[in-house]
Order: C-alpha cells, then structure tokens, then sequence
C-alpha cells in the first residue's frame, strides 16, 4: 500500500518494505456480497464489485451513500461484517506486504507527518519502494506546485491532498484507490490530476477505482460506473451501456396525459397536459414504439450526461 495510509495499522509504510514483484496476477479488486454495519445503521448491504485490470471504475453515490465505507472494507480499513473483499487475490483483512505494495491509496483526508518537509515526506515514502519513480514525481511536484520545502503541517487541504495523491503514485501502483481525490483541488490542479489519471490508465496493467461526486471527470477517465444508493449498488457496468440503457423520452400527446400514464421503468416524471417527460431505466427503442402507439403521442429519446443520469435516479 502506498504512503498515505498504512490499510491495517494507520502506521507508516513500513508494510511496503521487501516488495515482490511477479505475484499471480490476480484480480485487483473483488467484493462478494460485502455488508457492513455500524451498530444497527446498516451502510453496505450486500456489495458485489469487480475491477479488472485496465479499467478504470468510477463509483458514484450520494453523500452517505457508503462509498467510503465500501473503500475502507475493500482495503482492510474496516472489517466487513458479512460477505467478502479480496485485492490481488488476498483477502482483504489480511493483506500481505506484497499486495499492499501493489495499492495506492488517496484516502477522503489525507493523513501526513506534519513536522516533516514536504521533500521529507516524499523521501522517507520513497525510501519503503524499489520501484519508486522519482521522474514522475518531480513532474507531479512541479505541476502542482508543491513547496517542497515547506513543512506538512500548515499546508493548505489542497496542497495536502496533492501530496497524497503524488505519494500514492510514486510506487506505480497496480491498483489505483482514490477516496474523492480532488474535492480540494482548484480547477488548474483538477485539470492536471485528470492528464495525469489519463496517462497512469494507459498502463493496461493499472487499476482505478476513483470515488467523485464530479460526474464531468469520471466522465472523462471511468470506463466503468457503479452507483450505490443507501448501501446498495443500483448500476455496475460500463458507462456506455448505462447511458444506452437510461434516456430521457419526451413525449407530446394529442389529449393531456390522463392520471393513469404510466411508462414502464420510469425513474423519473415531469408532466405538464400533453407534454411529459419521462427518464426510464431500460429503454429500448421497442418501448419507444409502444408509447408512440398507445398514447398516440410524439415521443423523441433524448441521450443524458452521468450527471443527469444520477441526479435523475436520484429523484
Ligand atoms: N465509523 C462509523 N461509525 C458509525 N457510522 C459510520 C461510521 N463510518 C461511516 N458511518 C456512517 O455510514 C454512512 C456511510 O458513510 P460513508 O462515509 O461511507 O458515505 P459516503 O458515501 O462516502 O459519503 P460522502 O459522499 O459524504 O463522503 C453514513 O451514514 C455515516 O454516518
């Protein structure tokens, strides 16, 4: 596992040390009807989640939702109270050094020594992995500005959170986890992360799970999305495939819309008279046809962002 956290202890990286190389490369991130309580709150009911190598899975959710619960679980963090996660084939509570060397983590708040310099965090994280890319570093450091010589403490939440996100890529990791890396990070040095996420995930090897509540970004870099309503994951698949199977159909009828207009999957209703507009979960152009012959209606099919896609299944 990579610096800012160490998944078991909260200790340093100390777990990292005598890294191998060459494990079977197992799947990098699998749950199994993963559920977690707190108390009698119940966060995570029954989670099934799978990243294979080469993807990139955006997770979205609303505040509360469990996302970071479902990240904690995964990495060791918090012990699941039923089902299962497992990285890279280990199970999750009990990681071996070598798996945790193959993680990165950006954690929601990101953790660092404070009395140290900010060249000193980098180093002593550096000092834990053979395979530490020093290049890439210096590059992430310059882009973002980050005052090497300035200790950790009195650094702003956003420089902080660069520096998570720059030790957590120092070791290359094969599976990327970010916590809502950059809900600090102004728009200069969002923008940067993105190029840098974009080029990490050219690597076929690499793993992201990348929890935002900035759809236009995963937009851009998540291949895959998973949505988790109160605990429940209520889409996971590719992005593409959601946006094929949720749509916006407006329809306009000769007479107003009478009490009992129903469409079949409807998420979402807005309806004026005549005039509707439905967002559906499901939609086939069969399901188009159908609506234009029993209601004797208009209906045109409008493609929606992720944004409206959440927000819309969240109404
Ligand atoms: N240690 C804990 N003890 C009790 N309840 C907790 C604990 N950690 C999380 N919870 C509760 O679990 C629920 C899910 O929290 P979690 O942080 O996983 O949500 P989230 O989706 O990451 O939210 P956000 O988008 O606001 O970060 C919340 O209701 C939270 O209060």
């Amino acid at each position: 596992m990579t610096a800012t956290q160490d998944v078991n202890s909260g200790a340093t990286p100390e777990v990292a040390r005598g890294a191998a190389a060459g494990r079977a490369a197992d799947c990098p991130f699998i749950t199994t009807k993963l559920a977690k309580s707190f108390g009698d709150k119940q966060v995570l009911c029954g989670v099934d989640l799978r990243i294979e190598p080469g993807e990139v899975l955006g997770l979205l959710g609303q505040n509360g939702s469990g996302k970071s619960t479902l990240i904690k679980c995964a990495l060791g963090l918090l012990r699941p109270t039923a089902g299962q996660a497992r990285i890279f084939g280990d199970d999750a509570w009990d990681l071996s050094a070598e798996t945790k060397a193959r993680i990165g983590y950006v954690p929601q708040e990101v953790a660092s020594y404070p009395w140290m310099r900010v060249r000193q965090v980098i180093a002593y994280h550096a000092a834990f992995y053979p395979g530490w890319n020093h290049k890439l570093v210096a590059e992430l450091c310059d882009r973002w500005r980050l005052p090497l010589e300035e200790r950790v403490g009195p650094l702003s939440v956003g420089q902080l959170q660069a520096l998570g996100i720059v030790l957590a890529l120092g070791p290359e990791p094969e599976l990327l986890v970010l916590d809502e890396p950059v809900a600090s990070l102004d728009p200069a040095a969002r923008r940067q992360f993105l190029r840098t996420l974009l080029e990490i995930i050219e690597d076929p090897r690499r793993a992201v799970l990348f929890s935002t509540h900035i759809t236009s970004d995963l937009e851009r870099v998540a291949g895959q999305v998973a949505i988790l309503r109160d605990g429940e994951l209520v889409y996971s698949g590719e992005q593409d495939a959601l946006k094929e199977r949720v749509k916006r159909l407006r329809i306009t009828a000769q007479q107003p819309l009478p009490q009992a207009f129903a469409v079949p999957g409807a998420v979402r209703y807005d309806i004026d008279g005549p005039a509707a507009a439905v967002t559906v979960d499901g939609y086939t152009p069969e399901l188009a046809q159908e609506l234009r012959r029993v209601w004797d209606a208009e209906v045109e099919v409008d493609d929606l962002n992720l944004e409206e896609i959440f927000v819309d299944m969240h109404t």
